[in-house]
């Protein structure tokens, strides 16, 4: 990610309000696409939980997890993001996943699949 620090000369103030305005709908639009693929993540919990059951796996992978956070260190470091603001980032999406197998196994011991 390249850094947007080069200095900006506004015309004026309207040209300032304006690219804040767009700035934020752009957030906004990315937010949503944000929102949507942690819940795309988040949902392969099932087929996961149930395979694992099936072959006698625990929901928590360590060497998985250190897969994940190395494949993303690398990644926030050649787009120039804060590492360890990443590596949160992705334990909350482990966390997400690990709660939600954690659900559906519960469910299953109650016959509800
Ligand atoms: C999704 C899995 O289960 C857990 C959650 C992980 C994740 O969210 O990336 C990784 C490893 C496991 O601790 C998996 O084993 O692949």
């Amino acid at each position: 990610m390249k850094s947007n620090s080069e200095i900006k000369s506004f015309e004026s103030e309207n040209e300032a309000r304006i690219l804040l305005e767009e700035s934020r709908k752009r957030i906004d639009e990315i937010d949503n696409a944000l929102f949507d693929l942690i819940s795309q993540r988040t949902s392969l919990a099932k087929d996961i939980a149930l395979s694992k059951e099936y072959l006698g796996m625990p929901v928590y992978d360590e060497n998985r997890e250190k897969e994940v956070h190395r494949k993303i260190e690398k990644f926030a470091e050649d787009n120039n993001l804060d590492v360890d603001v990443i590596d949160q980032i992705v334990n909350l999406l482990t966390i997400l996943n690990k709660n939600e197998q954690k659900e559906i196994l519960r469910r299953n011991v109650n016959g509800q699949y």
